[in-house]
C-alpha cells in the first residue's frame, strides 16, 4: 500500500489544512511527518529546533517519512523542508505527489496566522521569500501534480485535489 496522495510545498501552502480537508472529503486517515515527529519527540518543532537544532530535527523528518511512505494509506502531508534531503526526493519517486504552491503574498498571510515554524521566527517575509525562490525546483523535481493555492479556500483545493487523484 501506498498513501493515496503525498502533499509537498512550502510553509502556508496549506499541506495540513488541505491534507485534513482532502482526507475528510476522501474518507481515508491523514498523517503529518510533522506530527509524527512531535510525537515521537514530546516536545513541539520550536522546542526540537532549540534543544536539539535543525539538523537532528531534519534527520527526524527524514525517519519519519520514510516510516510514512511505507505504512500511510490516506493523506501524507509532508513538512515544507523535507523535499531538501536526497534520500527523501529518491523516496518519492513512484509517489502520488501533489505541489501546492503558493507565492510570497499569500504565505505571509498564512504563516502570520500561526506559530510555531521556527525557521520564520525573525523577519518571515525574507526567508519566506529565500524559502521559495530555494525549494521551488525541489517541490517541482518530486511533483506528479500542481496545484496553485494562491486565492482559494483550503476546501476549494481539497476538492481540487480529490478531482485530479480521480482523473
Ligand atoms: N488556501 C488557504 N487560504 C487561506 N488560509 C489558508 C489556506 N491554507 C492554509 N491556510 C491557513 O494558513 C496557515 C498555514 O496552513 P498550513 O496548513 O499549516 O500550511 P503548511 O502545512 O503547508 O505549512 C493556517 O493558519 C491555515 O489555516
Ligand atoms: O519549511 C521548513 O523547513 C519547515 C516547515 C514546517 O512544516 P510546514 O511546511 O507544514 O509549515 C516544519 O516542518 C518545520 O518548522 C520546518
Ligand atoms: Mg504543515
Amino acid at each position: 500500500m501506498a498513501p493515496v496522495c503525498v502533499l509537498v510545498g512550502p510553509p502556508g501552502s496549506g499541506k495540513t489544512t488541505v491534507g485534513q480537508a482532502l482526507a475528510e472529503l476522501l474518507g481515508v486517515e491523514f498523517r503529518d511527518t510533522d506530527l509524527d515527529i512531535e510525537a515521537t519527540a514530546g516536545k513541539p518543532i520550536s522546542e526540537i529546533f532549540i534543544d536539539e537544532g535543525e539538523a537532528h530535527f531534519r534527520a527526524l523528518e527524514r525517519e519519519a517519512v520514510a516510516a510514512q511512505l511505507a505504512s500511510a494509506t490516506g493523506v501524507l502531508a509532508l513538512g515544507g523542508g523535507a523535499v531538501l534531503a536526497e534520500q527523501t526526493r529518491a523516496a518519492l519517486v513512484g509517489h502520488t505527489v501533489v505541489y501546492l504552491s503558493v507565492e510570497l503574498p499569500d504565505a505571509v498571510r498564512r504563516v502570520g496566522l500561526g506559530a510555531g515554524r521556527p525557521l520564520l521566527a525573525v523577519n518571515p517575509r525574507a526567508t519566506l521569500k529565500h524559502l521559495l525562490d530555494q525549494r521551488r525546483p525541489y517541490y517541482a523535481a518530486v511533483a506528479t501534480a500542481t496545484v496553485v493555492t494562491d486565492g482559494r479556500t483550503p476546501e476549494q483545493l481539497a476538492v481540487e485535489v480529490a478531482a485530479l487523484l480521480a482523473a
